[in-house]
């Protein structure tokens, strides 16, 4: 028997028919409704949508942190609204998220240090290091997003908006994980500080092989970073497929409407300003 000529990668993700609510009582409210979509195990989804339209609810049911109302979300084969509670915390260190403002993982009274090694506190017991693993684990992963090991020992207000999202990163990495939701990582960094984050976001997926959920009501952001795309409006898809496609092709006028108001980085301009950076980051040195 000959070998297949592509290897069946598995998804590591499937939501099918999936179904959030906010609120209770007479003030619920259906925040999405039938959405499915996959994301092949070692690829980046990016789920796009104007600004209420559902991308972080999705996100957030996804991690287990909001309840479904119906359908089913498998990950790793698995459903994950059919795990029992005590295995839930095992399935945690394997999902990650990484928020907008990195100041919701980064608690400004506690040292670098000790916010990195939070997940392992929590973790599950299969998960947990000994305190000269995680600071090993610290001290390479702080080096990995371009911080000094030294940063652990400093506090989030010692650091800028890019480098507290590179800690938020790193802590995201401590257990190792599989899927990492990203809700709209950059949207609060300056321009090249936003490309520098993707930069390492794009690396760290590479290397390691992540799955990436990366939110974002911003399609120039997404563009070259995703495999695939899913296009939410009013809490439903509207269009999902190839990020090439997508974006080449856009069979929906929604996305298309997205699109127009979603402006293509000029190549030159990005090399121009990949020059300057790394002209600062010389004088930098130099001193
Ligand atoms: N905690 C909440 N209670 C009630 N309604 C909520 C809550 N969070 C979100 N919603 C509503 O659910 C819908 C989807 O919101 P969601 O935050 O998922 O959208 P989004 O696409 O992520 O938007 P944004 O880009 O602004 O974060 C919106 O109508 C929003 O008003």
């Amino acid at each position: 028997m000959s070998a297949p000529d592509t290897l069946q990668v598995p998804d590591i993700l499937e939501v099918e028919d999936l179904a959030v609510d906010h609120g209770v009582g007479r003030k619920r409210k259906r925040a999405v409704n039938g959405v499915s979509f996959s994301i092949p195990t070692g690829s980046t989804l990016g789920l796009v949508g104007e600004s209420g339209s559902g991308k972080t609810t999705t996100g957030m049911a996804i991690l287990g942190m909001l309840p479904i109302a119906s359908g089913r979300v498998l990950f790793e084969g698995r459903d994950i609204t059919a795990i029992p509670r005590g295995e839930q915390r095992a399935l945690g260190a394997r999902r990650q998220v990484i928020f907008q403002d990195p100041y919701s993982s980064l608690d400004p009274t506690k040292t670098i240090g000790y916010t990195l090694a939070e997940p392992c506190r929590i973790a599950a017991r299969a998960d947990r290091m000994s305190a000269a693993q995680i600071a090993e684990r610290q001290a390479m992963l702080l080096q990995r997003v371009g911080l000094s090991p030294d940063a652990a020992r400093r506090y989030p207000a010692q650091f800028s908006g890019g480098q507290r999202q590179r800690i938020a990163i790193a802590r995201a990495l401590m257990l190792s994980p599989r899927l990492i939701v990203c809700d709209e990582p950059v949207s609060a960094l300056d321009l090249s500080v936003q490309a520098e984050v993707l930069n390492l976001l794009v690396e760290l997926q590479r290397d390691l092989g992540l799955s990436l959920l990366f939110i974002s009501h911003d399609l120039s952001v997404v563009r070259h970073i995703s495999h695939s795309i899913v296009v939410l409006r009013n809490g439903a898809v509207v269009e999902q497929g190839p990020a090439g496609r997508v974006y080449d092709e856009p069979a929906d006028q929604y996305t298309r409407s997205l699109l127009a108001a979603a402006p293509v980085p000029d190549p030159a301009e990005q090399q121009a300003r990949r020059d300057e950076r790394h002209r600062r980051r010389m004088e930098d040195d130099s001193r």
